[in-house]
């Protein structure tokens, strides 16, 4: 039976699809990530903000295995997040993963970044676009399902002798393929190379591309960069598809507030690698913490602020007004 969810609390606190906890990344003496935790909801467009250089391309390579933090312990449940129990059973036991009845459990943190996009199914994009630009379009979006090709032609035996496993498998990676050239609107171009795409098209195929693995968990580094206002706005509505459609949940760092502020139901804000906010859209904006980061203002101009708001607050609420 489905778990009963507390529907009072945020996505994020009922239903986390990822728990960041306590995530430490040293460089030498330079500490990018400093004793961070959050959370992401199941569904949910989570966003991770903040100034140039606040960590947040760090935590995407620590969640995607490109890295091995320095301490701290990054949990992704494909079913219900799992009990303090379950989750301390497969910490001291050194697996790196608990795939159960109801769902699997994965320690990202001990996982190879080859291991945490086609086990734990977690894919993304770079801040800078990484395709092969030689190949196709069409071929760029075959290649991202390798892996399951691989596997389904036996490495190789099932795929010589043409067994249907095999055909059935290439039939289907084709399909994927199609829908998601269709879906990013990019069917016309299958045939030319990726690197003579736009822009924005580009863009568009690198989430696709993403798409194919079927992750279940999309962390997108600046999807909306270069992006005119159209573009952003064409980003938008793709996101909110993939979640609507796929129930993908997202993750995404973005400088672009439009996108931010339009399609996140979280926000979570870095600044020198420390979080400084975390909430909805509308509770980040107002932070005096965050506005301070943006604008550069130092901490006893944000402690006046916030005693400014208490004191507003409270005359509010006593009928004092000044
Ligand atoms: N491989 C590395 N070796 C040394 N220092 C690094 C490395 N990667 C990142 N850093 C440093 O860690 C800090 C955080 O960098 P990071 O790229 O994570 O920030 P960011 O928030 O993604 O910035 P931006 O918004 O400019 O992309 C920076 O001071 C950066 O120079």
């Amino acid at each position: 039976m489905a778990p009963v969810l507390d529907s009072s609390l945020p996505r994020w606190e009922a239903d986390p699809i990822l728990m960041v906890e306590h995530l430490f990344m040293r460089f030498g003496g330079l500490v990018a990530v400093n004793d961070l935790s959050f959370k992401v909801g199941r569904g949910d467009i989570t966003a991770l903000i903040g100034p140039n250089g606040a960590g947040k391309t760090t935590v995407f390579n620590c969640i995607t295995g490109f890295y091995k933090p320095s301490e701290g312990r990054l949990v992704l449940a494909h079913g219900r997040a799992p009990t303090p129990h379950e989750l301390a059973s497969v910490t001291l036991i050194g697996e790196r993963s608990l795939v159960g009845a109801s769902s699997g459990v994965f320690l990202l943190e001990r996982m190879p970044d080859h291991s945490v996009s086609g086990e734990a199914k977690v894919a993304r994009t770079f801040q800078n676009i990484r395709l092969f630009t030689g190949m196709t379009v069409l071929e760029n979006l075959m290649v991202a399902q390798h892996n399951a090709l691989m596997a389904a032609s036996g490495y190789s035996l099932k795929g010589l002798f043409g067994l249907p496993s095999w055909t059935r498998a290439q039939f289907e990676a084709t399909e994927t393929a199609t829908y998601w050239l269709d879906k990013v609107g990019l069917t016309d171009r299958a045939d030319d190379p990726a690197g003579d795409l736009p822009y924005g098209a580009q863009r568009r195929l690198e989430i696709a591309r993403a798409m194919c693995s079927g992750p279940i968990l999309l962390c997108l580094d600046e999807p909306a960069a270069g992006l005119n206002p159209r573009e952003s706005l064409e980003l938008n509505d793709l996101l909110r598809s993939i979640r609507a459609e796929h129930g993908t949940s997202i993750l995404l760092i973005e400088h672009d507030m439009s996108v931010v502020m339009e399609i996140s139901d979280h926000v979570i804000v870095l600044d020198y690698g420390t979080k400084i906010s975390d909430g909805t859209p509308d509770h980040v904006k107002n932070d005096p913490r965050v506005i301070a980061a943006y604008l550069g203002v130092d901490e006893d101009a944000v402690e006046e602020v916030e005693a400014e708001i208490e004191a507003e607050v409270a005359g509010s609420t006593t009928g004092v007004t000044s």
